[in-house]
C-alpha cells in the first residue's frame, strides 16, 4: 500500500502553476497585493493540476494519538496517561482542537495508532493501534520494521477514507506525551542539525529537564547509529526495511527515533498527495513527519501547506528544510492540529479569490499603465 501510494504522487503541475500566476495578475488588485496568499493559491493550483484549484473544503482533521517509550527518560513534565485522557476529551468535543475545528467547519477524526492503554469503548474512535506505544529509542529502535509500515498504512487508510467521505482538505493533528522528543530526534536526523538547535521545551520543561532532553536525543541518535548528518545521503543501510537508498534510510530513521503518530502522519500526507487533496500541516510533530514523507516521496511536499510555525525550534528547522513558509505565527505549542485549523480559513480565502474576484477586463477597471 505504501509503494502504491508513493507511485501515485505527482509533482506540482507546471501548466496549472503558470495559469494560476497569470490569473492572479488579471484580478482587480495591484499585482502581488495579496502577498503570501497569492502563493498559496498558486501552490494549490499546481498541486491540484488545475487553475483555479478546487476550494479546500470541507476540511477533515485527523488527530493521531500514540505514546512514547522515551517518556521513561523523564523528558516531559506530564504523565503518559494524559495521552489517553486527551483522546477521551477529543471524543467528547472538549479540546481546543474541537473548538477550532467547529470555527472552521472541519470534521474531527481521532485515531488510536499507538496509545499505551486500552481505550474505553467510545463512539467515534478510529482504532488502528499498532502497538502500546513505542520502545525507548535510547535503548534501540523505537519501532520494528513491521510497526513503522503498519503505522504508515494506518495514516494512508485514514486519509483515503476521509477523502472518500468527501474531504477536500486534510489537516494533520497529533496527541502524544513526549512526542516533542521524538520530533527533535527526527528533525536532527533529517536536517542534519545538532540536537541542541532543534530540541525545544515541548509542553514546558524546566532548564534541568531541557538539558536532559537534548542529551536523550543525542543518545538516541548514537544508539541507533544515526549520525545526524542529514537524510537522504547518510549512506545508512535500510536494514530490514523495503526500499533501497534514500527511502530505505528514511524508513529506518523513522522506525529508529520516530513515533507511531509520526509514521501515521507521514502516511496521511502521502495519501493526501497521491489523491491531489491538499494537506495543511500543524506543528513540530507534523513537520518531523513531513520530513519523513519528503524523504520517501519528495513531490508529496508540493501538496502541503504549512499551517503555522510552532514555538519548538525544530519546527522552523523542518520548515526551512522543506522550503515551506508558515501562514500563522502565534507562538502556539499545543499540537492537536490547532495551528493547521487556524490556517484553514486563510487557505480557503486564498483559493476563493481565484474563483470569485473579477478581472480588470470583466469589471471594466483600468489597469496600471505600463
Ligand atoms: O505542535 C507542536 O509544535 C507542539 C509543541 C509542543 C507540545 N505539543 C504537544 O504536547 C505534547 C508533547 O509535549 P511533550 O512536552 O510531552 O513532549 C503532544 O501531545 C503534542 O501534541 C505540540
Ligand atoms: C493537557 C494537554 C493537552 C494537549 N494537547 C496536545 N498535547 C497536549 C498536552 C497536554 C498536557
Amino acid at each position: 500500500m505504501l509503494a502504491e501510494t508513493i507511485a501515485a504522487i505527482r509533482p506540482a503541475d507546471p501548466v496549472a502553476l503558470a495559469e494560476a500566476r497569470a490569473h492572479q495578475d488579471r484580478l482587480t488588485k495591484p499585482r502581488g497585493s495579496l502577498g503570501v496568499l497569492e502563493e498559496v493559491a498558486v501552490r494549490l493550483a499546481g498541486a491540484a493540476g488545475v487553475s483555479p484549484p478546487p476550494l479546500p473544503q470541507p476540511a477533515a482533521l485527523a488527530i493521531f494519538a500514540a505514546d512514547h517509550g522515551v517518556h521513561a527518560r523523564g523528558v516531559s513534565p506530564w504523565p503518559q496517561e494524559v495521552t489517553v485522557q486527551m483522546v477521551a476529551n477529543f471524543l467528547a468535543g472538549g479540546a481546543v482542537a474541537n473548538a477550532f475545528a467547529a470555527q472552521t467547519g472541519a470534521s474531527v477524526t481521532v485515531v488510536d495508532v499507538g496509545v499505551a492503554a486500552d481505550l474505553p469503548d467510545a463512539t467515534g474512535l478510529v482504532g488502528k493501534k499498532v502497538a502500546y506505544g513505542t520502545a525507548d529509542m535510547t535503548e534501540g529502535p523505537a519501532m520494528s520494521a513491521d510497526e513503522v509500515l503498519h503505522a504508515l498504512e494506518a495514516g494512508i487508510v485514514v486519509a483515503r477514507d476521509l477523502i472518500a467521505g468527501g474531504a477536500r482538505c486534510l489537516i494533520t493533528g497529533d496527541m502524544g506525551i513526549a512526542n516533542t522528543t521524538a520530533s527533535a530526534a527526527l528533525v536532527a536526523v533529517f536536517t542534519g542539525k545538532d540536537p541542541a538547535g532543534v530540541t525545544g521545551r515541548g509542553t514546558g520543561v524546566d532548564d534541568e529537564t531541557y538539558e536532559r532532553k537534548v542529551e536523550v536525543v543525542r543518545e538516541a541518535l548514537r544508539v541507533n547509529a544515526l549520525p545526524g548528518t542529514g537524510l537522504p545521503g547518510t549512506g545508512l543501510p535500510g536494514a530490514g526495511l523495503p526500499g533501497t537508498g534514500a527511502p530505505g534510510e528514511a524508513l529506518r530513521a523513522l522506525a529508529a527515533v520516530g513515533g507511531l503518530e509520526h509514521a501515521a502522519i507521514a502516511g496521511f500526507i502521502l495519501a493526501g498527495a497521491a489523491a491531489r487533496v491538499p494537506v495543511i500541516l500543524d506543528g513540530v510533530i507534523a513537520g518531523a513527519a513531513a520530513l519523513a514523507a519528503a524523504a520517501l516521496a519528495p513531490d508529496s511536499i508540493d501538496h502541503c501547506v504549512a499551517g503555522h510555525r510552532s514555538v519548538e525550534p525544530g519546527h522552523a528547522a523542518a520548515l526551512d528544510h522543506l522550503g515551506l513558509r508558515p501562514l500563522v505565527d502565534l507562538e502556539l505549542r499545543l499540537g492537536e492540529g490547532t495551528g493547521g485549523l487556524l490556517a484553514h480559513p486563510m487557505v480557503c480565502a486564498a483559493v476563493r479569490v481565484m474563483h470569485e474576484v473579477a478581472t480588470f477586463d470583466s469589471a471594466g477597471v483600468t489597469e496600471k499603465p505600463v
